[in-house]
């Protein structure tokens, strides 16, 4: 076993999908579950993901080996915060946030003289699903988790959060907390804006009701993400708004170069557009 007692604050998809993962590879004699909500626990240790539970941190994080905090990111500084007293000097502490430079500050600002042995981390995988249920143990195999280690972060540390990452089946790649928002702003979070954005101005047309029963295979794909958790997103947008706010305005100028080239009728530019985009698009999934 790589480590005795793993504990999960937050055992919803990416909390309940890397215990998963860990329990199929093995790695852990015992998980512990904690939350807020005791339907989502009982569920957790009915699917066989975690094997204890607890409402209570304290509780949870007694005699851990990890603690992963896997919350939506407007609660983090507030775990924090409760574990804080209560952590042993041994114990590593990780989370799976999707934006970086919120909780590192947190950390910085709750964790004290435990900072040394926090491993900020981020799993580049996921679904528009939500809660334990919606878990499952190959969520993260051959995806990869950004770490983003801070100066003070021991390099065990790292190491072991390395390792058990490794195990669900990802490749871990390390970067700094800046490059790590600017680049998701980028690939993430500004798609998913745009995406609830475009699913809001069209149910708010007069004839949605029609627009939407011939929402085909284009507006499918384009559009899944709008149903991802809108409490989990607004933390994103606040946490992450600066580096979002930049791609935003860059993207906000191209689209306004590609509406002027439909309304002059500029055929050379919009094919320019769409090619250089298809170019890009095909190269990435390929
Ligand atoms: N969903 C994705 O695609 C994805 C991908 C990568 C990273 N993330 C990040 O992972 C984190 C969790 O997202 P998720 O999709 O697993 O959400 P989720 O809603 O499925 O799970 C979050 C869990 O945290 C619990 N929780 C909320 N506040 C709590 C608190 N104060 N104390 C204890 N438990 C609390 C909730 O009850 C829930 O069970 C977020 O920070 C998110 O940014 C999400
Ligand atoms: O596939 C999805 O549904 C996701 O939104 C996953 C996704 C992404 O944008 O790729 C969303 C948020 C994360 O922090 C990491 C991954």
């Amino acid at each position: 076993m790589l480590i005795q007692r793993l504990t999960i604050i937050g055992v919803g998809l990416i909390g309940g999908s890397f215990a998963r993962a860990l329990k199929r590879a093995r790695v852990c004699a015992e998980i512990v579950g904690c939350g807020r909500q005791l339907d989502n626990l009982q569920e957790a240790l009915r699917l066989g993901v975690v094997d204890h539970y607890t409402t209570d941190l304290a509780t949870a994080v007694q005699d851990a080996d990890v603690v992963v905090v896997a919350v939506p990111l407007g609660h983090i500084a507030s775990v924090f915060a409760t574990i804080r007293p209560i952590l042993a000097p041994h114990t590593i502490i990780t989370d799976v946030g999707s934006a970086k430079a919120s909780v590192v500050a947190d950390a910085y600002q709750e964790l004290g003289e435990h900072i040394c042995r926090f491993v900020p981390g981020h799993p580049i995988a996921g679904t528009e699903k939500s809660g334990v249920a919606a878990s499952f143990a190959s969520l993260f195999e051959n995806r990869r988790v950004i770490l983003t280690p801070l100066a003070e972060t021991d390099p065990q540390a790292t190491a072991l959060i390395t390792q058990l990452w490794q195990h669900t089946g990802a490749e871990v790649v390390s970067m700094s907390v800046e490059h790590h928002d600017e680049v998701l702003a980028a690939t993430s979070h500004l798609p998913h804006v745009l995406a609830y954005s475009l699913v809001d101005t069209l149910a708010q047309m007069e004839d949605r009701r029609e627009i939407f029963r011939f929402a085909a295979g284009g507006f499918r794909d384009f559009t899944r993400i709008a149903s991802s958790d809108p409490k989990m997103w607004h933390d994103i947008c606040l946490a992450n708004r600066t580096a979002i706010l930049h791609v935003l305005a860059h993207f906000n100028a191209d689209l306004a170069e590609l509406a002027d080239a439909i309304e002059q009728g500029d055929s050379a530019h919009i094919l320019s557009i769409f090619s250089r985009a298809k170019t890009a698009r095909d190269k990435f999934s390929g």
